[in-house]
Order: structure tokens, then C-alpha cells, then sequence
């Protein structure tokens, strides 16, 4: 067990609460506490702490009374860490919080960096690197789907299905190395057609890991859905309803949204983003066609298009004019053709095809459209019980893997021999190695932590 200098950290939020807790972990977390905490009741000896204990009493420091607090211990390994734990928990008072983390570090603990603590989980073998990166996922979840995704990874189901695959092909990369020893009598121990199938089975599960990027980033992030069409077409009111606040500047004035104005609303546990634009059309106006710029940009990078067209005042010539114009500017995004105003026209026959037809103002098929966005996410797939990658790190790896992969598969098929083939394949190893961090950089775990919480 590493058992290193002993760190620590206000683990809840800046500010007012009702409770805050400072975090200590490390060899001398026991004898700190010792140092300024007065038991209500009998004495406290570090020697003698008991793990998964409770104990109250009065936190002193410099002769001041600091706060009453409770004290929970864990005794190495036996906490999340791994090394011994405190968490001392106060009076949500930053003054007090302050305090108390002062008096920890003049004892000799150190600020924990962000992350720390889930660092030496990791090293400690508490954690794989893919549950630790799924720890700052699940602290940052702000929906059902994103906290599913985050709680399965937590779960080490990803971890698991990555190790059953190296599994198999360290078994064969092995075959592979053996038939070096015996070059001259030309043998061959590892069956080359179990191989390929073997080979086509794995690059086929990376593949689909790696499509499920898409949606997985897309739900962590919020689902950029832009909303585009000419002005005074209803984007604004369509915005508006969709986040049930008035959110943007409406108005019968063509023109009157130049900005890009977004915000996130969550409908059936999945967080959309909603972004509204400036109406596309010819302008002289040079601010308005900064704006019209904004929006061609935003389209570019949104998952999903709500084309808003004006079914009482649009020809159909136009409609389509400016659908071509999205299409162009967002060719991977799914372009929903909402048909606005449908309160000012008796019988809605003005185009075919699947055509959305709400009233903004009316707040009319709102709900029908926000189905119709969460089915389009969905499509088919359940994100319960499911491996979806959220991250750029694992997303990278997964595609050196595939890339080492197919080059030890070209390398077999043309007859080179199987310590060649064999080092194409523990490239593939290492990369996928390096998601649950079998095979890990320093750089690389300064990296990841970095962008943790401090405290956590
Ligand atoms: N107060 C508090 N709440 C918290 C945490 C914490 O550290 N402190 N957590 C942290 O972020 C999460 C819980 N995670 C934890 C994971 C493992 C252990 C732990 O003690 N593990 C031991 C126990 C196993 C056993 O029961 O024997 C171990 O792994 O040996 C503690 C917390 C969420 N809530
Ligand atoms: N009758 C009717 N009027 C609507 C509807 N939706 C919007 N309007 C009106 O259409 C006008 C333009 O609405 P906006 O939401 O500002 O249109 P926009 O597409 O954001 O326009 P720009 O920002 O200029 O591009 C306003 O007068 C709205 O009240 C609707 O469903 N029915
Ligand atoms: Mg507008």
C-alpha cells in the first residue's frame, strides 16, 4: 500500500451550507486530528481509531474554538483512497472551513491538487482509470442519461469488456511469439482463421464503442440542437415555448434576433441545448450578417436542425431554398422541418413529406417536437445497460486500436511472420491498455486529474 504524504481539501462547494467537509487522507491524517480536536466524551488516540467510526467533539486552533464537528474515520485500506482517511465535518462556514483546512496544513498536510484523492484511489487499486475519469462524469452529470452513463462506466462495465478483449488477443499475440522459437521447423501454433475471426469480432466491438461517441459526448455536453430559418419565421417564439421562459426578443420586425442565444432545458432525462439564431436571409446590414454568419457556424456544429419555416407567409420555393442553404453549411446534422404558424391556416396541406407542424405562439405541438427530438437521439438504442464512451481519451485509443489491429491483419494476410504481426498487436494492447490505465504516462494521469474538482 502507497502511503504518501498526507494531503488535503474542502471537499463540498465554495460558499453557505449546511454542513461542509474538509478531507484529509495520507499516514498522518489520525495524528493531525489529535492536534486540535477536543472529544466530547473519553480521549482520542490515534493508535486506537477504528474504521467506519464516528466521533464528536470541538475543533481548536490557535486557541480560538473553531467549530463543533463530527469526525468520520476509515482505516487504510479500507477507504476510498485506500490510505487512511478524515473527513471533518463543520459548520458550512467558509470562515470556519478556512480555518480548519489552515490548521491541517500548519500540522504539515498538503493542499490536495485538484483530483488527488481519485488519483491515489487509482494508484492504490481502488479505482481503473476509466472509473476514476467516470467519477468527475458522474460529479458533473446534469441529467438521468448523462448519470447512467457515468454510473455504468463507474461500475467498471467498459473496464471489464476492455480486459475480456485484451484477454483474448494477449493469448494469441503470445501463439504468435512462440513461433519464433521454433523458426526453423516452420510451425505455426496459433490457428491463423480462429485469428481473423477473432481480429473481425474485436474491431467490430471498437467500431461500434467508437460510434457511440456521437451520442455519448452529446448527451454529457447537452444535445446542440440550432434552430435556423428566414426571419420573423417564429425561431424566437419556438425558443421561448420549448424553454417555457421568454428567453428571446420576439417581434414582427424581420431581423430581431442577431445574436446567437442558447440555453438547456432536459426533456425525459436527456439535456438539450437549444440555440437560436439569426434569420437567413440577403442583408446589407453588417451586423445582421455577422449574425446570419453565427448562425451558419452554429448549424455546422449542431446535432440536430430545427428548419423553422413560416406555413402561412412561405412559398415553397423558398422553403426548399433555404433547407438546400442548412444542408450545405450541416451535412452530418438531422434537419427537422418545422412548419410555424399553423394556427393561421385552415388545412395544412402546404408541403409534403415529414413536415412538423406546430404553433410557436400557440404553444401547439410542442410537445409533439420535443418527443420527436428525444426519439431522434434515441433512434433505437437504450443508453441503460450499455457501454457509451463520453471521452476524447478513450475515443483516441479506441481508434490507435483499431489502427494497430487491421495492421497486424494486412500483416498476416501477407504472410509476414508472427513476431512482426506480433508487435502490430501489442500496439493494440498498449492502446487499449491505456484507457483503464494498465499502461499509463505520468503526463498522461497529470493530465486527466487536472481537470478534477479539488477535494475530489
Ligand atoms: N462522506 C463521503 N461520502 C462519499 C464519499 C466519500 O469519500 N466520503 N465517496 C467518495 O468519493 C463516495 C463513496 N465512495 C467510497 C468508496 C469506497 C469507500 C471505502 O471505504 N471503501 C473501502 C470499503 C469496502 C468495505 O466496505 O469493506 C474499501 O474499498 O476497502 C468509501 C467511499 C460518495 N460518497
Ligand atoms: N400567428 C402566429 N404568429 C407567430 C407564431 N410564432 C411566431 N409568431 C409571430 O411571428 C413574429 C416573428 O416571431 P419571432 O419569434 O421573433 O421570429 P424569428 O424567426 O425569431 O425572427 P428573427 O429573429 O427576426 O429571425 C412575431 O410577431 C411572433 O409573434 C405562431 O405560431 N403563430
Ligand atoms: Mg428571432
Amino acid at each position: 500500500m502507497v502511503t504518501a504524504d498526507t494531503i488535503a481539501a474542502i471537499a463540498t462547494p465554495y460558499g453557505q451550507g449546511a454542513i461542509g467537509v474538509i478531507r484529509l487522507s495520507g499516514k498522518d491524517a489520525f495524528s493531525i486530528v489529535k492536534q486540535y480536536f477536543r472529544p466530547a466524551k473519553g480521549s482520542f488516540e490515534p493508535k486506537l481509531v477504528r474504521g467506519y467510526t464516528l466521533r464528536y467533539g470541538e475543533w481548536w486552533y490557535q486557541r480560538e474554538l473553531i467549530d463543533e464537528v463530527l469526525i468520520s474515520f476509515f482505516v487504510q485500506p479500507h477507504s476510498y483512497t485506500g490510505e487512511d482517511v478524515v473527513e471533518i465535518s463543520c459548520h458550512g462556514s467558509p470562515y470556519i472551513l478556512n480555518r480548519t483546512l489552515e490548521s491541517c496544513l500548519d500540522a504539515g498536510a498538503r493542499l490536495a491538487e485538484p483530483g488527488e484523492f481519485t488519483l491515489r484511489a487509482f494508484r492504490n487499486g481502488k479505482l481503473d482509470l476509466g472509473q476514476a475519469e467516470a467519477v468527475a462524469d458522474l460529479i458533473a452529470s446534469e441529467s438521468k442519461a448523462a448519470h447512467q452513463i457515468a454510473m455504468h462506466q463507474l461500475k467498471g462495465h467498459f473496464s471489464r469488456e476492455l480486459d475480456e478483449m485484451r484477454t483474448q488477443l494477449i493469448e494469441f499475440t503470445g501463439l504468435l511469439e512462440l513461433e519464433l522459437d521454433f523458426a526453423e521447423e516452420d510451425v505455426e501454433f496459433a490457428d491463423r482463421s480462429r485469428f481473423f475471426e477473432l481480429l473481425d469480432r474485436i474491431k467490430h466491438r471498437l467500431r461500434t464503442l467508437i460510434e457511440s461517441f456521437s451520442l455519448g459526448n452529446a448527451i454529457k455536453n447537452g444535445v446542440p440542437v440550432a434552430i435556423l430559418g428566414a426571419p420573423n419565421a417564429g425561431k424566437s417564439t419556438l425558443l421561448n415555448a420549448l424553454l417555457g421562459e421568454e428567453k428571446a426578443i420576439v417581434s414582427h420586425i424581420a431581423g430581431t434576433t442577431r445574436d446567437v442565444i442558447e440555453d438547456v432545458i432536459t426533456i425525459d432525462g436527456i439535456q438539450f441545448r437549444f440555440i437560436d439564431t439569426a434569420g437567413l436571409r440577403k442583408t446589407s446590414d453588417e451586423i445582421e450578417e455577422i449574425g446570419i454568419r453565427k448562425a451558419l457556424e452554429r448549424a455546422s456544429k449542431a446535432r440536430i436542425i430545427l428548419y423553422v419555416f413560416d406555413v402561412h407567409a412561405s412559398s415553397q420555393s423558398e422553403v426548399h431554398a433555404t433547407y438546400e442553404l442548412i444542408k450545405e453549411h450541416a451535412p452530418d446534422a438531422t434537419i427537422l422541418k418545422v412548419g410555424n404558424k399553423a394556427d393561421l391556416v385552415q388545412d395544412v396541406e402546404f408541403l409534403d413529406g415529414d413536415i412538423l407542424y406546430i404553433s410557436a405562439k400557440e404553444k401547439v405541438g410542442i410537445d409533439v417536437l420535443k418527443k420527436a427530438l428525444v426519439k431522434e437521439i434515441l433512434r433505437e438504442k437504450r443508453i441503460d445497460n450499455q457501454v457509451i464512451i463520453t471521452n476524447v481519451r478513450h475515443l483516441d485509443a479506441l481508434k490507435k486500436s483499431i489502427t494497430a489491429l487491421e495492421e497486424a491483419e494486412r500483416g498476416l494476410r501477407s504472410g509476414l511472420s508472427g513476431e512482426l504481426v506480433a508487435i502490430d498487436l501489442r500496439q493494440a494492447l498498449y492502446h487499449m491498455g491505456s484507457i483503464t490505465g494498465q499502461v499509463v504516462a505520468d503526463d498522461i494521469l497529470g493530465y486527466i486529474f487536472a481537470n478534477f474538482c479539488i477535494g475530489k
